[in-house]
């Protein structure tokens, strides 16, 4: 692996860097970074929580000019969340120079972000709806943009934001770096490489699996009725740190965090019909630890990094294997360990097996859990309490009670009723929750059999409208437009082909 000097970057870059705890490149740093920094255009291909943020993180700071106030970089995403998030690392990685990335999104007050526009950032991160906004009313000048990431192009497009992202590519400079990256790559996205990218070197991390080494991946077989008391036997049993659980819909997720807050679990849910204080402030919880559960449908699948996320539940198997990645994905970052559940109706088992098939791997099976087990996991919690507590040196002001409890009543019975106190025991509350109907395979093609990634999902051709309220894509907005292939200089930059990638030729 290779240290940040080796790129050759300045040094109050790796000094950030090295601040940031981040000693060694990653491998899908090590491949583009030295591509990017030579301001070519390139398509990053790389599995969930390997540092794709960095990889055009570190390039846009470093290529761009911190003594012009002018927007020289503009990085889209998906949602919200992830323009906040992309933003707060590209100021990391910025600490020590004077640059700085503004996140700008749909739900805001637009006079707000046009304050802080005054304040100069040279890069934007945005959705694509609300940068349109600021396009048409020209409060961003385009300029001056030198650099354009997509950050989850594909999600990006099953949103609906194509029109818009054709749009913003139109506007923007012909002379422009174009950088996208994500951890799946369906077919639609050679689309826009073809048409708005300058020969682009495709840099896919080889890897035989789609999803990271270090997700144990496991599914259980469960029917619809069942599917919530087992949630909580398995959230009695493995006790999460932090746990995600997926939902299929807005109502879902809604119905899934009331029973399990009614259940005494720390859950809170998130989508897109929440207004955006809400959704920041659940998402702070969650960070925080406040909560320990957090429910959600597919907007928070996407690029999320939570530290501590040790648990990912599908409590509805996902629509498609992109989405299966990305879900699994919010675990196991960064190099850490992690554990995804799928649930899986009998009807649905024949989606389980195409979602394997594009991932490229087998889900472990698992036998349902017992309310016994439940029990145990839980009775193990609170020994783990006594001991831990029997350690600590200032129990003297318990002492002499001890003592006395002990003149009267065994040992053993009291131990039992201090565990019994300390154990959250099943909860069997009445709860409401609405059936979801199995997805079924339907008419959908099998997926190539072997490696997956690239063009390999099944999935992710949905047809390119919005999903329903998980934002606010606008269609039928885009100005009709002279000619869509924009000749652009230097299209004979030299390349050469590294280790693991290939050019990916654009066919005009
Ligand atoms: N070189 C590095 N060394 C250590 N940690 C790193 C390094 N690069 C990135 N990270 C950390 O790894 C975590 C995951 O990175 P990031 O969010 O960029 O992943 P990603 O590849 O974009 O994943 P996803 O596909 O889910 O969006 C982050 O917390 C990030 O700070
Ligand atoms: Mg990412």
């Amino acid at each position: 692996m290779a240290t940040f000097y080796e790129f050759g970057l300045s040094d109050s870059l790796v000094r950030a860097l090295s601040n940031m705890g981040f000693e060694e490149a990653t491998a899908i740093q090590v491949q583009t970074v030295p591509v990017a920094l030579q301001g070519r255009d390139l398509i990053g291909q790389a599995q969930t929580g390997t540092g794709k943020t960095a990889a055009f993180g570190i390039p846009l700071i470093e290529r761009l000019d911190e003594k012009s106030g002018n927007i020289q970089g503009v990085v889209l995403t998906p949602t919200r969340e992830l323009a906040v998030q992309v933003a707060e690392e590209i100021n990391k990685i910025a600490q020590f120079k004077n640059i700085s990335a503004l996140p700008i999104y749909g739900g805001q007050d637009i006079t707000r972000q046009i304050k802080a526009l005054k304040k100069r950032p040279q890069i934007i991160v945005a959705t694509p709806g609300r940068f349109m906004d600021h396009m048409r009313r020209k409060t961003i000048r385009l300029d001056s943009i030198e650099i354009v990431v997509l950050d989850e192009a594909d999600e990006m497009l099953n949103m609906g934001f194509i029109d818009d992202i054709k749009e913003i590519l139109q506007e923007v400079p012909d002379n422009r770096q174009t950088l996208l990256f994500s951890a799946t790559m369906p077919r639609a996205i050679q689309e826009i490489a073809q048409q708005f990218m300058t020969e682009p070197t495709l840099i896919s991390v080889k890897a035989k699996e789609v999803t990271v080494p270090n997700i144990e991946q496991q599914y259980m077989e469960v029917a619809e009725k069942q599917k919530f008391d087992v949630l909580c036997r398995l959230l009695d049993i493995h006790s999460p740190e932090l746990a995600i659980i997926f939902g299929r819909t807005k109502r879902r997720v809604d119905e899934l965090s009331e029973a399990l807050t009614k259940r005494g679990y720390g859950a809170e849910g998130i989508h897109g019909d929440l207004n955006q204080a809400k959704r920041d402030s659940v998402l702070r919880k969650f960070k925080e630890g406040t909560i320990e559960v957090l429910v959600a449908t597919d907007v928070a699948a996407r690029g999320l990094d939570i530290s501590g996320v040790t648990h990912v539940f599908n409590f509805d198997i996902p629509q498609d294997s992109e989405s299966y990645v990305h879900r699994i994905g919010r675990t196991g970052r960064a190099g850490k360990t992690g554990l995804a559940i799928t649930f899986v109706t009998s009807r649905e088992i024949d989606h389980l097996r195409l979602i394997e098939r594009a991932t490229n791997r087998r889900m472990e099976r698992r036998t349902v859990p017992s309310m016994a087990e439940a029990l145990e996991g839980q009775q193990r919690m609170a020994v783990d309490k006594i001991l831990e507590a029997s350690g600590l040196d200032n129990l003297s002001a318990y002492k002499t009670l001890a003592e006395q409890l002990l003149e009267d009543v065994d040992s053993v019975t009291l131990v039992s009723a201090a565990l019994k106190l300390l154990t959250k025991e099943p909860d069997m509350t009445p709860i409401r929750l609405t059936e979801e109907a199995p997805l079924r395979v339907g008419k959908k093609k099998l997926p190539p059999k072997g490696r997956g990634g690239f063009g390999s999902g099944f999935g992710g051709k949905r047809p390119s409208r919005p999903r329903s309220g998980e934002s606010r894509p606008r269609s039928g907005e885009s100005r009709p437009r002279s000619g869509d292939s924009r000749p652009r200089s230097g299209d004979s930059r030299p390349r050469s082909s590294e280790s693991g990638s290939r050019p990916y030729n654009k066919q005009r």
